[in-house]
């Protein structure tokens, strides 16, 4: 049976997992991008059905997801958990859609390709009914090397992450926005998102400890970074740091290249790229805030410069919102990928 997407004027989409953080966000995405709709099928879980939400200018009612789901789909936004996908992603992929998953539950396996647009576009034609999105951390990251690595191919990373709440998905922002009024208001603040209080804390802790030291969102950064960049011998050390920020996560970088970058043919290169805007004027206060990026659709890098402590190394700082370009944004674009062809 062929994967590949039938070329149509508008295609049949359906939203696994409409109701949240990243669900809301597709639906904002292929309505600024005016996606080329035919039907819109919006799933949830069976929780979430009745509810009505609406789309361009129409009411549409959520549906339990099921198996049958997915008869007529031609493109599948997953976006509802692992085990979620694990179970309905093939279910949908064999009903003939093309699932584009943002989960994190396909994403080493040899036959889904792990795709960022602006780094490795043809890959996701290689895709036998499934592509993976990557985790949004590593697609903020991963747009900013690209275009270094083409300049002197990166062999090192070091990075210390600072992910916003939003990343633990609509649960996380709530949590955040609960203990802000909570605290104002002199009560017990609920804890159940983070393991610890989030506000007024930092959290050097995200997803499940690993053997080696590391978190699984670390050891992700670590595996995924290579597939994207078709490179398996860069080596990423990574600190993932949940901060108390609603939207958008930061990301402090070191790399160590094979032969010196300077920091203007880095700015040059960076200000090229696309999906990346150079912000970066330090005298004058001027360098990436999750505040200033929440809500855009490119990563802001700035604060570029050479690094003191590793040789050939760079050092610079990041912002993306991960809701976006790491999660909705880079997925709509897969999609956008498939149906130019
Ligand atoms: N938040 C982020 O920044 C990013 C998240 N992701 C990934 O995207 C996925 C969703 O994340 P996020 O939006 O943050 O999470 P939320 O918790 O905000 O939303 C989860 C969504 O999944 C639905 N869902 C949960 N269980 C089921 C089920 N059994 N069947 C059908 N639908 C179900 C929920 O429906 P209901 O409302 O009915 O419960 C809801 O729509 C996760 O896999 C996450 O790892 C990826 C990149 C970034
Ligand atoms: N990286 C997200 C969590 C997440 O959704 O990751 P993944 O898509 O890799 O499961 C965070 O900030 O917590």
């Amino acid at each position: 049976m062929s994967h590949q997407l039938e070329k149509k004027s508008s295609y049949n989409v359906a939203i696994a997992g409409v109701t949240g953080a990243v669900g809301e966000i597709f639906l904002e995405i292929l309505a600024e991008r005016k996606f080329p709709i035919n039907q819109l099928k919006l799933l949830a879980s069976p929780r979430s059905a009745g509810k009505k939400i609406s789309y361009d200018g129409k009411e549409y009612t959520v549906e339990a997801l099921s198996k049958d789901s997915f008869n007529d789909v031609d493109i599948a936004l997953f976006s509802a958990g692992g085990s979620t996908s694990k179970e309905f992603a093939p279910i949908a992929a064999k009903a003939g859609a093309v699932v584009i998953d943002n989960s994190s539950a396909f994403r080493m396996d040899d036959d889904v390709p792990l795709v960022v647009p602006e780094v490795n576009p043809a890959a996701a034609f290689r895709h036998k009914g499934i592509i993976a999105n990557p985790n949004c951390t590593t697609i903020i990251m991963v747009v900013a090397l690209k275009p270094l690595h083409e300049i002197s191919p990166i062999k090192k990373v070091w990075v210390s992450s600072y992910q916003s709440a939003s990343g633990a998905g609509a649960k996380g922002m709530y949590e955040l926005q609960t203990q802000t009024r909570q605290l104002v208001n002199d009560e017990p603040l609920t804890i159940e998102a983070f393991s610890h209080q989030l506000l007024h804390n930092v959290i050097p802790h995200i997803d499940t400890p690993q053997d080696n030291g590391y978190t699984r969102e670390e050891m992700k950064m670590f595996y995924e970074t290579c597939k994207i960049m078709g490179d398996p011998s860069i080596k990423v050390s990574s600190t993932c740091v949940r901060v108390p920020v609603i939207s958008a996560h930061s990301e402090a970088i070191t790399i160590e290249s094979e032969n010196p970058i300077t920091v203007e043919q880095a700015r040059e290169a960076l200000d090229k790229a696309p999906g990346i805007r150079v912000v970066d004027d330090l005298p004058n206060n001027i360098y990436p805030m999750p505040l200033d990026v929440a809500g855009k659709d490119d990563c802001e890098v700035g604060r570029i410069r050479k690094d003191l402590a590793s040789e050939n190394g760079l050092t610079f700082w990041v912002v993306g919102d991960q809701l976006r370009k790491g999660a909705a944004l880079n997925a709509v674009q897969i999609a956008e990928l498939l149906i130019s062809k």
